[in-house]
């Protein structure tokens, strides 16, 4: 089988900021979900907008179905962004003075084959925005009159989640998505999430400084305290 995602030769330096990230190369399988952690200021941040291209790396490469992000124009890279990766950001955002449906639909707005995965008429994008919040556990009583910016940051970290999984994409990135949870909420969180991109067999880069979770993953990275790395356990 094809990893979904590779990595050859990774490293970033941030100007005025020494060297950041030098990766090990990494292989992430279809549906395969891993669990990366590191203290703060280790790169996790910084390699996941590497992983989704938004960030060109100062030397190597980022493989994601079979296409290189080194040989790839911009323009190219972005369409394949929006086809293939659904991005949960550590600050969510979204737009809080849309509903949380229209903020869920913008995860496919740049993608007709998202648009057409998640059912393709206008009316079957908001079924299936409201299945997913809820599938994500938010009810549409808790939120059909609100914006989302009146939302709590719990229930703000389910639209975010949804609008990455609209149209099912092959790969989510998530960054510290459940940082502002409490533990139990957390855990039941994160099932409602890792069901939910079983749905699609999406493979999961998962970013988190809370080791307890790691349980939930098939693989742990750590990156190291001296951005020298990845070391897999
Ligand atoms: N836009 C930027 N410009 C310059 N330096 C940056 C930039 N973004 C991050 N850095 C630097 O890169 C290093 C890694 O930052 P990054 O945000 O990737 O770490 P992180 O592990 O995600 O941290 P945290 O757990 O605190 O979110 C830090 O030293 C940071 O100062």
């Amino acid at each position: 089988m094809q990893p979904l995602l590779q990595t050859r030769s990774l490293s970033h330096t941030w100007p005025r900021g020494g060297l950041c990230l030098a990766m090990d190369d990494l292989a992430v399988m279809p549906g395969e979900r891993i669990f990366l952690h590191g203290p703060s200021g280790s790169g996790k941040s910084t390699l996941l907008g590497l992983l989704a291209g938004v960030l060109a790396p100062s030397a190597g490469d980022v493989i994601l179905l079979g296409n290189s992000f080194a040989k790839a124009r911009a323009a190219a890279r972005d369409r394949f962004r929006a086809n293939h990766l659904g991005y949960i950001f550590q600050q969510f955002n979204l737009l809080p003075f849309l509903g949380p449906v229209e903020n869920v639909l913008l995860g496919c707005a740049w993608s007709m084959a998202r648009r057409r995965r998640a059912g393709g008429t206008r009316d079957a994008l908001v079924a299936e925005a409201t299945r997913l919040l809820a599938a994500l556990g938010l009810r549409e009583s808790a939120w059909s009159h609100a914006r989302t910016g009146e939302l709590s940051v719990g229930q703000r970290q389910r639209v975010a989640a949804a609008r990455a999984l609209i149209g099912g994409p092959e790969l989510l990135l998530a960054d510290e998505p459940t940082s502002a949870l409490d533990t139990s909420t957390r855990d039941a969180f994160l099932n409602l999430l890792l069901a939910e991109c079983g749905r699609h067999a999406t493979s999961v880069v998962f970013v988190s400084h809370d080791l307890t979770l790691a349980g939930h993953f098939d693989r742990t990275i750590a990156l190291g305290a001296k951005h020298l790395g990845a070391v897999e356990t």
